[in-house]
């Protein structure tokens, strides 16, 4: 195994870095020597099924830990205890699936939760909560059971719950799978109208395509990572013509069969 000797972190540098980052699940490499700076506003990242979008996003907001390499978000160390403490001010992640990321049973509660989490008093809380709700429309939603919600309701109040304590940068774990397409244009015009730095994953191409920088994730290595409309051109252009050799040979697996019979 070669060793590498990293210089010490850039805790003044903002931004997130990624530096020579390994992460192993089981014996299994999930993410392989990823060398990222990421400082743009909006940022996509797609890839296959298992690619590895998730595992990196747990990794920046400090969920996991690398095996190698060292994780920095706005100069806050993930490997550090005590730096990584302070992870919620600079980053929050919404989860793929709502009911992964929602622990209370009303609207209000949940959003009052991000901001005790955050250091603030219960009492101001809720009342932040609330105000937070009637500055979007929404102020009957404060005491809505969340279990209540649809799924894109649901994906909204997670949202929600991650821009209340407005943390620096916003990781958003494929938002549009659940979505129907009113509920899409409204999320995608919630991400325009935001000013945080977002970070998301989509199997939905058009998503990201207009994003100034894409990341395409394939088997646990970054395969590109450039303009949006390059990146999720190539990408579509690959996904192509493996479903094109892997047609191919579907169809002369079963001549085959057919022949045997
Ligand atoms: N808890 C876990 N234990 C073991 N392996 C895991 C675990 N979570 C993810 N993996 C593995 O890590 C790899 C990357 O998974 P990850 O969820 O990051 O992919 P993804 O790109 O987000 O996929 P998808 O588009 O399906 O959400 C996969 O091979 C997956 O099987």
């Amino acid at each position: 195994m070669t060793l590498k000797i990293l210089p010490p972190a850039g805790t003044a540098t903002p931004g997130i870095r990624l530096e020579s980052v390994t992460l192993s699940r089981g014996d299994r490499i999930v993410l392989e020597q990823i060398d990222l700076h990421l400082t743009e506003p909006r940022i996509g990242v797609v890839g296959d099924n298992g690619a590895g979008k998730s595992s990196l996003f747990r990794l920046i907001c400090g969920l996991d830990q690398p095996q190698s390499g060292r994780v920095s978000v706005h100069g806050c160390r993930t490997g550090d205890a005590g730096e990584r403490r302070k992870l919620p001010r600079h980053v929050g992640l919404m989860f793929q699936n709502p009911d992964d990321q929602i622990i209370f049973p009303t609207v209000a509660e949940e959003l009052a939760f991000s901001l005790t989490a955050a250091g603030i008093g219960k009492q101001l809380a809720r009342q932040q909560a609330r105000d937070f709700l009637a500055a979007r429309n929404l102020p009957d939603w404060a005491d809505r059971a969340v279990g209540e919600l649809s799924q894109g309701q649901r994906q909204q109040v997670c949202l929600m719950a991650l821009q209340i304590t407005t943390p620096a940068t916003l990781l958003l774990d494929e938002p549009y799978s659940a979505l129907d397409l009113p509920s899409q244009l409204r999320l995608s015009a919630q991400i325009a109208a935001t000013s945080q730095q977002i970070i998301l994953s989509t199997h939905l191409l058009d998503h990201v395509e207009d994003f100034e920088r894409v990341l395409w994730l394939d088997n646990g290595r970054l395969r590109a990572d450039g303009p949006g409309r390059e990146i999720c051109a190539a990408y579509a252009q690959d996904v192509r013509e493996r479903s094109a050799v892997n047609t191919a040979a579907e169809v002369l697996q079963h001549a085959a069969q057919a022949d045997a019979t």
